[in-house]
């Protein structure tokens, strides 16, 4: 269930990632204000780029700022390549990374490259399970290693047991070089793309700091304000609206194109950069997203349909009736598992 994922906060949170970028701060302000105020789109090039938003947990009032367009997609974003299945619909699986280590310790963690904690592997296992009859043609994870290990892990439970391989995709050239001739072997197998655009945000002085600790220090309302807050960065890190600047206009570029396809991709990443990729889908405002939590290790499942995202909750098993009434394409693919298997 939805409301399972979208847990109230109070203690234990953490991840985020990829460091540099904080001093461009103004640079991606005044992208981001150019994305939000629409002809956006395409960042491709751009280091980052906007977020918009759905109504669904909370509501806002009408004076908030509601990041952007709901999320339609125009024909000129119709990707040309990539379309062998011809459909406009598609699955969308969102699993945040298992509990880290320092989710365990309870400290922020941002772009630190902290692996799964042993409750974390199991997490991502339980998570495997949830999903194991939904389709899966596409991985994308962040570069750092509790995502990778939370979709690896994941698929070991799948029904399909395709093996997940490694694709460079960052330049015309790289993915020439990714090529997997055989078709037996691209039958089997299930691209993955891990990108520094959807890591962690970055906690800046924070990370390393153990979170009650820093409460105690700066008070609690401060605390809150950097951890939750859509604009207001922790010292020398990344706010959650410098972190969707990133990872929405990734999600724009590179995963779109493929569920416009037909593809159903799977995305493991992390507390605040889905965050603000289901802000951009959910159509949150600003003021909503505020209160948005997301559980280590629980998948949700979206249906894109005609240019749109559906939210449909957390599959609860891989026999939960409901996640396959959703589409016709869904309840094949199970019934197809289910003769094979
Ligand atoms: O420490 C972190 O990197 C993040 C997510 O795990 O924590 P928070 O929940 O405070 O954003």
């Amino acid at each position: 269930m939805a409301a399972e994922v979208y847990r109230h906060a109070i203690g234990t949170f953490q991840s985020h990632s990829y460091a540099n970028n904080v001093n461009h701060k103004q640079r991606l302000r005044n992208n981001f204000v150019r994305l939000v105020n629409k002809d956006s789109v395409s960042s491709r090039g751009a280091r980052y780029s906007s977020c918009s938003n759905r109504r669904s947990v909370i509501r806002s009032s009408a004076s908030q700022t509601s990041v952007a367009d709901p999320v339609s997609l125009s024909p000129s974003r119709t990707p040309t390549t990539d379309t062998n299945k011809k459909s406009n619909e598609a699955a969308l699986i969102l699993i945040r990374h298992g509990e880290s280590l320092w989710n365990e310790k309870n400290l922020f963690t941002g772009c630190v490259d902290v692996p799964l904690s042993k409750k974390g592997i199991d997490e991502a296992i339980e998570a495997g399970k949830r999903i194991s009859s939904i389709p899966v043609d596409v991985i994308f994870t962040s570069a750092l290693i509790r995502a990778q290990m939370t979709a690896m892990l994941a698929m070991t439970q799948h029904r399909r047991k395709k093996v997940p391989i490694i694709i460079h995709n960052e330049s015309e050239q790289a993915r020439q070089w990714s090529q997997v001739f055989s078709e037996d072997t691209k039958k089997q197998s299930i691209p993955v793309i891990a990108s520094w655009q959807l890591n962690e945000r970055m906690y800046g002085e924070l990370q390393g700091l153990n979170k009650q600790e820093t409460a105690d220090r700066y008070g609690k309302e401060q605390v809150h304000e950097w951890r939750r807050s859509y604009d207001t960065p922790p010292p020398n890190g990344e706010s959650l609206e410098m972190c969707a600047e990133r990872a929405v206009a990734y999600f724009r570029d590179q995963i779109e194109p493929q569920l416009l396809s037909g593809k159903n991709v799977m995305i493991a990443a992390h507390g605040n950069s889905l965050r603000s990729i289901i802000m951009y889908l959910d159509k949150l405002t600003s003021q909503e997203v505020i209160s948005l939590e997301l559980s280590t290790g629980i998948p949700m499942l979206y249906i894109f349909k005609e240019g749109r995202f559906i939210r449909r909750g957390s599959p609860i098993g891989p026999q939960e009736a409901g996640v396959y009434a959703y589409t016709k394409r869904l309840a094949l693919y199970r019934q197809k598992l289910d003769e094979m298997f």
